[in-house]
């Protein structure tokens, strides 16, 4: 079988201050295990100048190829562009989107570099899969270089709508890159239908109902591909109470209170103010909750050098202090919010030990941590998922409580019919979202996504056209 080579922005799980291991690392790593192949992209290391740039390590039939960045690439192509212009614009919240031409020239420098850099390593019939929004334009620099692999690309945050995608100013440049892939998936059905009507109405290109696309000269392939993870191996790791002693003392400390538990980056995306407001509107419209009920935020810092983050950090944290200060008492805290990151096992036991998961992003491209809790879950006695209707993860798991997060009552009502409901319906709510979770675990997302790229696939699955033919 061809070589498989991955691309994408970090490399896990060995990169410095990158996010832990989640689904994309280990269903990824799983993919590049089987087939033998290449890892490669930035080190997440800032260099000076004359420090050495590419580090290459084989771990079995795996080899890792990293690359540390000047100062100012990162500036330009991963502060900048890619997270203050890309990253909001990609959330919906253009008004955050800031836009600086030179940042963009820097994104597309930094992508042509590193694409200079895996030409020499790459062989001729070997498949490459780009992953994300940092990475748009690394087909282009390719081909420009006269590389005629398979080339794919995953998108993992949202596909906006075009009136949200037209408002950065390169938007035709980045789409048109976009089509310099074999193969373009999303994570959903709504995405599709965004990127479809972004390259029929802005693009004047055409789509048939099984995702053949012909655009400015091209023709390539799109579906919508979910991510999914691995449910059985959460569901050991949070049953074998392997955890440390902190997941112990923490259940000490709660006594009979239930736990309502909320694991995100620190990212205005996430949608965190809404929730800690939607909680104060429970204790205030729920008095029976009052000292019943313990609210958890896990939230470790992400980009914290953008400005957008540290605002977002500090207004969190008032209202926080602000919650805790009107309902605390001598013995109850109702908000516990912690500013740190804690390894996969340590989640997996929290999440078994919350009645409620409560996920609920303004947008999310996916969001693993809706269908860790759930997997997490005694199945005898399994906790309510509450989840935000604009995660992409409400597109599958429909026993979940769906919420709007804007509507600050509808969540506080949610979060109250979650803590008290009935034990059977919180095992056929569990039941139908486990089997999803079974069925279309992250190796099928890898499988279906690798089965097109290498012109397998033909027609795509059902699954991968839906939002083609609705
Ligand atoms: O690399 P960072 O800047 O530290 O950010 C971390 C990652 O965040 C985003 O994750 C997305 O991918 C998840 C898996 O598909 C998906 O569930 C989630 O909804 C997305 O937000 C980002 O897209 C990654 O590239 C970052 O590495
Ligand atoms: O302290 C933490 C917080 C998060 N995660 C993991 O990071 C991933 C977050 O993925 P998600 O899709 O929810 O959001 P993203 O951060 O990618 O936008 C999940 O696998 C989490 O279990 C972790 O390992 N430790």
């Amino acid at each position: 079988m061809a070589r498989l080579i991955i691309v994408s922005n970090r490399v896990a799980p060995i990169s410095e201050g990158g996010p832990a291991a989640g689904g994309l690392a280990v269903g990824v790593y799983d993919a590049l295990k089987e087939t033998g192949g290449m890892w490669f992209g930035w080190s997440g290391e800032i260099l000076g100048a004359g420090q050495p740039m590419l580090t290459v390590t084989q771990r079995g039939p795996v080899t890792f190829a990293t690359i540390g960045l000047t100062r100012r690439d990162y500036d330009q192509y991963y502060r900048g562009f890619s997270n203050a212009t890309l990253w909001p614009t990609l959330h919906y919240r253009s008004d955050l989107t800031e836009y600086d031409r030179s940042d963009f020239d820097g994104y597309r420098r930094v992508n042509a570099w590193l694409a200079a850099r895996l030409v020499p390593l790459l062989e001729p019939d070997d498949i490459v899969w780009v992953h994300d929004y940092h990475l748009i334009p690394f087909a282009e620099a390719l081909r420009l270089a006269g590389v005629r692999n398979r080339l794919g690309f995953f998108l993992h945050t949202p596909f906006p709508a075009a009136q949200v995608l037209t408002t950065v100013p390169p938007h035709a440049e980045l789409v048109r890159a976009l089509t310099c892939y074999d193969v373009v998936g999303v994570q959903t059905a709504p995405d599709l239908r965004a990127l479809v009507d972004y390259i029929v109405c802005e693009a004047g290109g055409t789509v048939t109902h099984d995702g053949r696309v012909d655009a400015f000269g091209r023709t390539l392939q799109i579906g919508a591909f979910p991510i999914g993870i691995y449910p059985d191996e959460i569901a050991s790791l949070a049953a074998s109470g392997s955890e440390d002693d902190v997941v112990h003392a923490m259940r000490d400390t709660m006594g009979a209170r239930k736990l309502i538990i909320s694991v995100d980056r620190l990212d205005y995306s996430k949608g965190l103010l809404e929730r800690f407001r939607a909680f104060e509107t429970l204790l205030e419209h729920s008095p029976a909750q009052r000292q019943q009920v313990t609210f958890m935020q896990i939230a470790p810092p992400t980009r914290a050098d953008l400005h957008a983050y540290q605002a977002m950090r500090s207004k969190l944290e008032s209202e926080a202090g602000r919650i805790n200060g009107r309902f605390g008492e001598l013995h109850w805290t109702p908000i516990r919010y912690i500013h740190r990151q804690y390894d996969r096992a340590v989640l997996a036991s929290v999440f078994r030990a919350a009645a409620v998961g409560y996920v609920t992003p303004l947008r999310d491209g996916m969001n693993l941590v809706a269908k860790e809790y759930v997997a997490a879950q005694d199945p005898d006695d399994p906790g309510v998922l509450v989840l935000s209707r604009f995660a992409g993860a409400a597109q599958q798991m429909h026993g979940a409580l769906i919420v709007n997060p804007i509507d600050r009552v509808g969540m506080a009502e949610a979060l109250d019919r979650a803590l008290s409901m009935p034990r059977d319906e919180r095992r056929s709510r569990y039941r139908d979202m486990m089997k999803m979770l079974r069925d279309e675990n992250v190796s099928v997302w890898r499988d279906d996504f690798l089965r097109a790229l290498r012109g397998e696939a033909w027609p795509l699955p059902e699954t991968a056209r839906a939002g083609l033919t609705d």
